[in-house]
């Protein structure tokens, strides 16, 4: 939510307008505090672009409209490929100015982050990216005061996606902010000082943000409220040490501290991405974090969705129960007392350094939220369909880290229907055994990957489990 000055709120609802100009309007693609975007079609150059219109209940305040234009003027002067393009601008029937840009068709990195934590390779590019976007405002002349992850809109380009920074609604000449400044921002991002009414604020106010928003790449979460006393690492274990200082002096409530501005930020994030020893991927405790968020949003977590327990294929003592995932690919049988909460509503291979999207995925266990975390004691088993060119590796190609200290004891699958390997360690940080599988269905090729955390180190379970296991076309 962005913090505003009083007196500001919402943009009355309007209706779909026909066009704006020579732009025919799609569809809306949401509402700030001061507008609404709009996808219009450019028919005359046959490309789609979006339109900001100033909200109706605002086109009479003065500072609203300056600010409204100021923020076209400023994306067309700066005509950056790290930030959003204006290519036109008019005014409606009804005196209202509007802009025209370039429509960034892959969201937001809000959206990105909102799947859990960001590989880390994929999150210094997307920091890399940010921070030219911001150096390029900074040699402008111009704080952007508002860096987040929902103002970065993501570009399809022939190689993949493209950062775009947008919405400069607050954004402020640094010969202005030295002087007297209105309170504005987001709280999670903003600098102690853009919160003290009538404090001066220059270009640190922005790096501060991007060690807010790298924070939140590589935890998933934004940091606490000023002063951040506990580095990324402490979230995610096995960061680089630089990086963890980088964010945390960009996150210094001492501005004099901080790098000197995007363009210092930048060159340390790309010296830490070229060195030869940069962990990859993300760990695996950390790798449901999405689906477990999603889940409850979803309301789809806590209870059992398919019942019909049965001991007919159980080991000595334990009754299975028979599961399905949302998209009804996927079956497992769990021993019973494991799925006591049960999400079914797939994963993101993506979260591996996987290049995929969604993809079908469950996860029965004790206590879904803390299947990630090492040394609970959760019991469970998660499986999700991963992309078949992912796991040609084997698991080596799966796992980037090990879950565990110490050797797994390796072994080939041997089950009529499933070929693959299983790679399981008896104690697992204090807390039990775990599996990992990759296991491939002999008839249709469909590759699956299995996780199985047990109290005890049975073989046995894990073998039933493969065993269980159907996935259809
Ligand atoms: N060039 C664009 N291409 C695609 N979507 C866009 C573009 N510009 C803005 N949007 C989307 O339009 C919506 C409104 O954007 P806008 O910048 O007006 O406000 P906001 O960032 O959501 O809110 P606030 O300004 O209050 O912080 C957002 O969902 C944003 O992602």
């Amino acid at each position: 939510m962005t913090f505003e000055p009083p007196g500001i709120g919402k943009p009355q609802a309007v209706g779909q307008p026909e066009r704006f100009g020579r732009y025919r309007v799609l569809r809306r693609l949401g509402s700030g505090s001061f507008a609404t975007v709009w996808l219009a079609h450019d028919d005359l150059l046959d490309t789609p672009v979006a339109v900001k219109v100033l909200a109706e209940n605002w086109a009479h305040q003065l500072d609203v409209h300056h600010r409204f234009m100021e923020e076209a003027r400023i994306l067309r002067q700066a005509d950056s490929a790290w930030l959003v393009r204006v290519h036109d601008i008019g005014t409606l029937a009804d005196d209202r100015p509007y802009f025209v840009m370039t429509y960034a068709d892959q969201g937001s990195v809000a959206d990105q982050v909102a799947r859990g934590p960001l590989p880390l390779d994929h999150a210094l590019r997307l920091l890399t990216e940010i921070g030219q976007g911001v150096t390029v405002l900074h040699r402008h002349g111009t704080i952007h005061r508002d860096i987040k992850p929902s103002n970065v809109l993501l570009l399809s380009s022939p190689v993949g996606q493209r950062v775009l920074v947008a919405d400069l609604g607050f954004a402020k000449s640094i010969d202005e902010a030295s002087g007297f400044t209105a309170a504005a921002g987001t709280p999670g991002y903003m600098s102690p000082e853009q919160s003290v009414l009538g404090g001066d604020i220059d270009v640190r106010a922005d790096v501060y943000s991007l060690g807010a928003v790298a924070y939140e790449l590589l935890t998933g979460r934004h940091p606490p409220a000023p002063p951040v006393s506990a580095p990324p690492s402490r979230k995610r274990p096995g960061l680089p040490p630089a990086l963890d200082e980088l964010v945390m002096s960009a996150l210094s409530p001492d501005r004099s501290l901080r790098p000197a501005d995007a363009q210092a930020f930048t060159d340390r994030i790309r010296a830490i991405r070229m060195a030869p020893d940069l962990p990859s991927g993300v760990p695996w405790w950390l790798r449901h974090r999405a689906a477990v968020l999603r889940a409850a949003s979803v309301l789809l977590v806590l209870f059992t969705v398919l019942a019909g327990s049965t001991g007919a294929s159980a080991a000595p003592g334990v009754g299975f129960k028979h599961l399905r995932d949302a998209s009804g690919r996927i079956r497992l049988a769990v021993p019973g007392p494991w799925a006591g909460q049960v999400q079914t509503a797939g994963w993101s291979p993506r979260e591996l350094g996987i290049a995929s999207g969604d993809e079908p995925g469950l996860l029965a266990a004790t206590d879904v939220a803390e299947w990630r975390t090492p040394g609970a004691a959760v019991s469970g088993v998660f499986a999700g369909l991963l992309p078949a060119e992912a796991a040609r590796g084997g698991l080596d190609s799966v796992i980037d880290s090990a879950p565990c200290s110490g050797e797994p004891t390796r072994r080939a699958v041997r089950d009529p229907r499933w070929s693959g390997e299983i790679w399981q360690w008896g104690a697992c940080a204090d807390s039990g055994s775990f599996a990992a599988a990759a296991i491939r269905a002999k008839r249709t090729g469909t590759v699956l990957y299995l996780e199985v955390r047990q109290p005890e180190d049975r073989r046995d379970l894990v073998d039933q489990i493969v065993a269980g296991t159907t996935v259809q076309l």
